[in-house]
């Protein structure tokens, strides 16, 4: 290679140079896992909401986390995200980054995404300044403070746009936004870091049908490029985007597997159906004692 031959390599526009990538482009996911959850256990005030848990999520995959009130979900994102700290276990982002050795702020920028169930858009800007903020917020400080957003921050913008289907609303104040709009919104200001794992707490609680609809197809289309893990309690939902399903019960897996499978395991019936005669004998307990009073 000549020395022009470097130069121009060493200068071309794509290139990338390592000291500057970001750190979540180096995740490896050599083995296809994106994720590795280890002998999890979180306890408070001695009770355990994670109980030597274990999960593995594949680099590009959807995968839907379900379980009853009080499984365990939130913990286990929380534990992921870094807000809560663990008794016991491992939890690594790929085969070398070990979560929980990182904290929140660093963990974000290892680019992991999470959107929580209520909206937080900031409702007197437009639909585009959310994106625009959320793009120069994940360049820090400098850049949001100093610098206009350049042609390519632009074109990257109007990507999310087409993809959260906001293109006409980008003008638009966020606070009029619908419900399912404000969410997918949230949903790209996310995108806006190019996160590779995404953590998305029940994005259809509240939506229309349509939107639910919508909702579903966003996600599908997120996965892939990206880790999708979805927690969510609507199970037509659930059944319409998921190909492998994760069923927490008392801070442990119970089942996994396609939907078809899950609903027709023994100990998810024992479980769901234990659980729904004990909801009835506390209804028929609750009239019995309206009866009487
Ligand atoms: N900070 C805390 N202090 C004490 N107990 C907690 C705390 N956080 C969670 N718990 C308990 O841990 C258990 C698991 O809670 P978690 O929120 O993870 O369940 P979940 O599956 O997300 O439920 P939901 O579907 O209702 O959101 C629950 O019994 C909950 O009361």
């Amino acid at each position: 290679m000549t020395v022009l031959d470097t130069t121009r390599e060493i200068f071309r526009r794509d290139q990338v140079w390592p000291f500057l990538a970001p750190e979540h482009s180096m995740v490896d996911v050599s083995h296809n896992m994106i994720l590795y959850v280890e002998g999890l256990s979180v306890s408070f005030d001695g009770f355990k909401a994670l109980n030597d848990l274990n999960l593995y999520v594949n680099d590009g995959e959807l995968r839907c986390l379900i379980g009853a009130n009080g499984a365990g979900k939130t913990t286990l994102m929380d534990v992921i995200t870094g807000k809560t700290e663990c008794d016991s276990g491992s939890v690594y982002f790929g085969q070398t980054i070990n979560l929980l050795q990182r904290s929140e702020p660093e963990i974000a920028q290892l680019g992991i995404g999470r959107k929580f169930q209520k909206p937080s858009v900031f409702e007197a800007h437009t639909v585009f300044d959310n994106l625009e903020l959320s793009l120069k917020a994940d360049k820090g400080i400098w850049y949001t403070l100093r610098v206009k957003l350049n042609s390519a921050d632009i074109d990257r913008i109007d990507s999310i746009l087409d993809l959260i289907g906001l293109k006409e609303q980008r003008f638009m104040l966020a606070g009029a936004l619908s419900h399912g709009q404000k969410q997918w919104l949230e949903i790209g200001m996310l995108l806006a870091s190019d996160p590779r794992l995404l953590l998305i707490d029940e994005p259809v609680a509240g939506m229309t049908a349509q939107e639910t609809e919508r909702t579903a197809e966003l996600l599908t289309s997120l996965a892939g490029d990206r880790t999708v893990i979805v927690v969510e309690h609507d199970m037509e939902f659930v059944r319409s985007i998921a190909r492998t399903v994760t069923v927490l019960h008392q801070g442990s897996v119970l089942a996994e597997g396609t939907m078809d499978e899950v609903q027709n395991n023994r100990d998810v019936i024992e479980v769901y159906l234990g659980e729904e005669s004990a909801d009835a004998r506390g209804e028929e307990i609750a009239a019995a004692r309206g009866e009487r009073a």
